[in-house]
This record gives structure tokens, C-alpha cells and sequence, in this order.
């Protein structure tokens, strides 16, 4: 509810206005019922007079209704517009690490679920506001009637009111058990989704994963929401019924007690009757309110990355990079936390340099930590001991967005985004038209107002359009992890040969993880990373295996 509070506190004007224009209209409604009373207890005098005195009442109630609703219409969008705008910034500005141990599904659930959920509840604002003024005037009008029908009401009222509140309460927490369950349910939609080609081809794991993945969470899911949905339709009926034995027992009261005048009791058949439906409203929606509540906490207490104002560092974005000098990593260390009992991944201590117009190739076994290693030098991650310095410049949470303006990389599960930026950041580059040709992608792909024409191209070919965009953006340092590994023999050669000392020559710096050592000869310096730890590579010198490897070493030697 922070958030909330915090979004409506931003627009107190419009919401006060809201409250004092849905008062008169209810005011005015409630009016015209004690009107109506009056004169069926004594009749009109002017009949002219009261015509007119009707439609003005009639009027303030359309008018003032209509303005209230208009404004806190506007007021919901504009709620649900800066929950989501405010969400996305804080994904952007989580940083990486956080990213990844909280994974995609969580985030797509709070993107999608979350915030559908928060908005519904939000719908609800308007009704619900006007509803809920209508019966504190119409609760006014009925003290005002007879304190003593009041009293009677309100003990009445007050124990359904009550059961009403204990009930919201088991509601809500089979809500959020419907939420826990939507994390897990969203964990699934990824399997299947992402694993299409799998499932596709076996027809054992695609009947595992419907049946005994998807399908226990999914009725679990459904048969918590009917519970706690037929709980609250009983619950409604309940009320309603409700109305009908509060006019009895006003009628009971009235007969029972001579100081209740026959015009309160018609006052008070009137205005119940008036009443029930905003009643019922109210209590349609607080199972939208109570879904928005639990979804908002879930927003909440992802542990996101503080909001900011903007999405890049205001401060830096303006400042044009001081050329790219010399990466430096002392005894820098990185370690991922354990999970499940399983000592997390270490890397380092590490003592690594990289200068201006270096092409440096990374090499190593398989979880020997090159990826890692690529995150810390291009700040992606802090390290947790040790230096990384770009320019001598010590590399910190606080500059972290600068030190990674420096680096443009392809990981191996790289997103390929549809628009080619410039070196400023805006659409569109003359020179793509040069560079499609010159990475034979030509055929395939064209570029129409700074757009791809299509991402539907094999994984080296997508992985050549990756390195498209990325020189475009014209970035002083490239890392790029495996990117050769998807090419043909032909175009690992083209990409060794030409496209490497091309970036050389053209200044840049390249850090590339590779496993060809047919082109090792390609790089300046070679490095080898082994269980986390990195030492200085040699070609002809140093063996390409790792101690871990002595059964693979075998294996070759006998081929
Ligand atoms: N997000 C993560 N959370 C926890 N551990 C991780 C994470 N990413 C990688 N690891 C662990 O860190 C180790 C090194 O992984 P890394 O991806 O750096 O290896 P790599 O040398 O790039 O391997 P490959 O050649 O297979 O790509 C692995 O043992 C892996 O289990």
C-alpha cells in the first residue's frame, strides 16, 4: 500500500476535488429520498416550486456524479501508467545479479499478472468511492432520522460489517496463496514455452511436464480461487438477504418503541432500499480490491532495484567518454552465492590488464568462469574483493553505469533488439547498409527507418546482426563471448582473419572468449581461465586441458 499511498499523495488535489464533487452528488441523492419521504408524509404545497427545487437536485446529482467519476477515471489510468512505468524503471535499475537470481517468470508474473491485477483494482476506484460517500450520507440522513432506529442499525450492521472483514481476511490469504501459486504456474509457462522444440519431439517429457508440472499447480490454482470466490458470492447474497431483515427489524423496532414516528419508518424503508445497491457494489468489489491488494505487496517486496527518476544516470549521460585506456583487475574476486547446500561458484583472485587497442582472447573449459569473468570487467558485476579499474578510475556501485558505457557485449543468450542506434543513442545509422553486406546478411535482412526487416534468421546469422548493432553503437571495448562458436567454417575464418584486426585497427579493444585454437594466433594476449583461476596462456607452450580434464585427455590422446 506504500506505493499506493505514495502515487495518490501525488495527486491529492484531484482525488479531494473527486471526494467533495461525489459528496454533493450523493448528498443530493440522498436528498431527494428524504424528499420524496416528506411527501408522502405531507403532500405538495407549491407544485411549481417543488418541480424545480427536484430537477436542481436532479441535476447536481447528474452533474457533480458525472465529474467525480471523469476525474477519478483519469486518476486510475494515471495510477496504473506510473505503476508500470515506475516498475519498469526498477527492473532497469536492478542491477544484474539481483536480476538473475530473482529470474524471468517472477518478473514476467509481476509485469504481466501484477500489474493487470493492481489496475482491475483500481477500476474499481471510482465506483467505489462515490458508493462509499453515498452511504456515509445516506448513514447521516438516518441518525438525523431517529438516533434510536440508528443505534439499532448500526449493531446490526456492525456485526455483518464484522463478518464481512473476517471473511476478507481468509479471502486475502487464499489470494496470496493463488499468487505463490501464479510464480510457480509462470515457471511452467516458460518450459513450455521456451522449451518447444523439446517437448515437441518427446512426447514422455511433454506428458511430465502437463501432467505433473503444469496441471497439479494449475487446478490447485483454479480450485483456490473457486473457494475464495463462492465464499464472497455467498457472502453477497448473505448481505443483500441482509437488507431485507435490517427493514424488518426496523419495522419490529418501530412497533416495539412509540418515539418512532411513522414518517422515520417509511425514511428508513426508502433510504435502505436507496442504499442496497450502492451496498452490493461495494461488495462486488472488494474481491478485485483484496486480488490488487495481494499483487501490489507481491510488487512491493520484489526485491527490486531502487526507483529513479530516469533511466540513465542523468549525471554521466551528457559527458562524452574520456577514450578508453586500460582495464585493470586486481586480485578482484567474484563469487556467486551457495544455493541448495552448494558452495556458489568462486572466481579469482584475479590480476588482469587490458589496453586501448589490445585483442585479447579468454579461453578455458566449460564453468571454468570466462562468462563470470566477462560480467566483472564490463561491470555487470561488482566485484566482492579486490580492484577493477577503467582509466584508473575505481569501479564502484555508484559508477558502475559509466565503467559499463565503456563495454558493447554478445553473451551467449543475447537478446537481439529490433532497432539499430547510432553512436548517440538515436535511430537509424548510414553505415548499416555497408556492414549488412559486409557480414552477408544482406540477402536476409534490410534495415527501414532504423528497423530490422526481420529477426527470423538462424543463430549465426542473428548472432552476426548482435555484432551489427553492437559496432554501430560504435562502444570503445567489445566482449564477445563465443560469438564465432554459431559461425560456418567459412565465416569463423572471415570473422579471425579480417573482422578482429578491422576493430583492432579501427581502436577498438576486443576481449574475446573463444574456444578456436586453430586462431589463437589471431589475439595479442591469450589467458586461460581454469576452476576461477586465470594465468597467462601460451600457444605451443601450455596444454589446453585442465587437471579436471584427465579423463577427456585420455580420451584424446588415444583418438
Ligand atoms: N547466475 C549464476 N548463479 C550461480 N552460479 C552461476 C551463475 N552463472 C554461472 N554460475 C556458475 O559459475 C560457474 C562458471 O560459470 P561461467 O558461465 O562463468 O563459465 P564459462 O567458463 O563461461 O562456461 P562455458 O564455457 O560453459 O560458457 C559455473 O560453475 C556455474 O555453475
Amino acid at each position: 500500500m506504500k506505493m499506493m499511498k505514495q502515487l495518490l499523495s501525488q495527486s491529492g488535489r484531484t482525488v479531494c476535488l473527486a471526494i467533495v464533487l461525489s459528496l454533493c452528488s450523493a448528498a443530493a441523492g440522498i436528498t431527494i429520498v428524504g424528499g420524496v419521504n416528506q411527501v408522502l408524509e405531507s403532500g405538495i404545497s407549491d407544485m411549481g416550486q417543488t418541480l424545480l427545487y427536484y430537477l436542481g437536485l436532479v441535476a447536481l446529482l447528474f452533474c457533480a456524479g458525472v465529474w467525480s467519476q471523469i476525474l477519478l477515471v483519469g486518476l486510475g489510468h494515471k495510477l496504473v501508467y506510473r505503476l508500470r512505468s515506475d516498475l519498469v524503471k526498477r527492473i532497469l535499475n536492478t542491477p544484474l545479479v539481483k536480476q538473475e537470481s530473482l529470474g524471468a517468470p517472477a518478473l514476467y508474473n509481476v509485469l504481466t499478472r501484477d500489474v493487470t491485477m493492481v489496475a482491475n483494482a483500481i477500476k474499481q476506484l471510482p465506483i467505489s468511492l462515490y458508493n462509499g460517500l453515498l452511504l456515509i450520507v445516506g448513514l447521516v440522513y438516518l441518525a438525523w432520522l431517529s438516533p434510536l432506529l440508528f443505534g439499532f442499525l448500526v449493531v446490526t450492521a456492525g456485526l455483518a460489517v464484522w463478518g464481512d472483514m473476517l471473511l476478507a481476511g481468509r479471502i486475502k490469504s487464499m489470494m496470496q496463496d493463488v499468487r505463490r501459486l501464479d510464480d510457480d504456474l509462470f515457471r511452467q509457462y516458460e518450459a513450455v514455452v521456451e522449451g518447444r522444440n523439446e517437448l515437441g519431439l518427446s512426447r514422455a517429457r511433454r506428458q511430465f511436464q502437463f501432467e505433473q508440472r503444469f496441471e497439479p499447480t494449475a487446478k490447485l490454482a483454479r480450485d483456490t480461487s473457486i473457494k475464495a470466490e463462492v465464499l464472497w458470492a455467498v457472502n453477497l447474497n448473505w448481505t443483500t438477504l441482509l437488507v431485507f431483515i435490517l427493514i424488518g427489524l426496523v419495522f419490529a423496532a418501530g412497533t416495539l418503541f412509540d418515539s418512532v414516528s411513522q414518517e422515520a419508518l417509511v425514511g428508513y424503508v426508502l433510504a435502505i432500499m436507496f442504499l442496497r445497491t450502492p451496498i452490493a457494489m461495494i461488495l462486488d468489489a472488494i474481491p478485485a480490491v483484496i486480488r490488487g491488494n495481494v499483487a501490489l505487496s507481491a510488487i512491493e517486496h520484489l526485491d527490486l532495484g531502487q526507483h529513479l527518476q530516469n533511466v540513465v544516470d542523468a549525471s554521466t549521460s551528457e559527458t562524452k567518454l574520456a577514450p578508453f585506456q586500460e582495464l585493470t583487475l586486481r586480485q578482484a574476486e567474484y563469487h556467486y552465492p551457495n544455493q541448495g547446500g552448494e558452495s556458489g561458484f568462486q572466481l579469482g583472485p584475479i590480476d588482469f590488464t587490458a589496453k586501448a587497442g589490445e585483442l585479447i582472447f579468454l579461453i578455458g573449459g566449460n564453468g571454468s568462469g570466462k562468462s563470470t569473468l566477462a560480467k566483472l570487467l564490463t561491470g555487470l558485476y561488482l566485484p566482492k574483493r579486490g580492484e577493477v579499474t577503467l582509466n584508473e578510475c575505481l569501479l564502484n556501485s555508484k559508477n558502475a553505469e559509466q565503467h559499463r558505457d565503456y563495454f558493447g557485449a554478445i553473451f551467449p543468450n543475447f537478446f537481439l533488439f529490433d532497432d539499430v542506434l547510432d553512436e548517440e543513442g538515436n535511430l537509424g545509422n548510414p553505415r548499416v547498409q555497408y556492414y549488412l553486406k559486409r557480414l552477408a546478411i544482406d540477402n536476409k535482412v534490410s534495415v527501414e527507418n532504423g528497423r530490422l526487416s526481420t529477426k527470423a534468421l538462424s543463430q549465426g546469422q542473428r548472432k552476426r546482426l548482435a555484432l551489427l548493432l553492437l559496432h554501430m553503437e560504435d562502444c570503445q571495448v567489445l566482449l564477445l563471448d563465443e560469438w564465432a562458436a554459431d559461425q560456418d567454417p567459412l565465416f569463423r575464418e572471415v570473422f579471425y582473419r579480417e573482422i578482429l584486426p578491422e576493430l583492432k585497427q579501427a581502436g577498438k579493444t576486443v576481449i574475446a572468449i573463444s574456444h578456436d585454437d586453430k586462431y589463437f594466433d589471431a589475439a595479442d594476449r591469450l589467458y586461460k581461465l581454469d576452476q576461477g583461476q586465470i594465468r597467462p596462456y601460451v600457444v605451443g607452450r601450455d596444454s589446453l586441458f585442465d587437471e579436471s580434464y584427465e579423463h577427456v585427455t585420455q580420451v584424446v590422446e588415444r583418438v
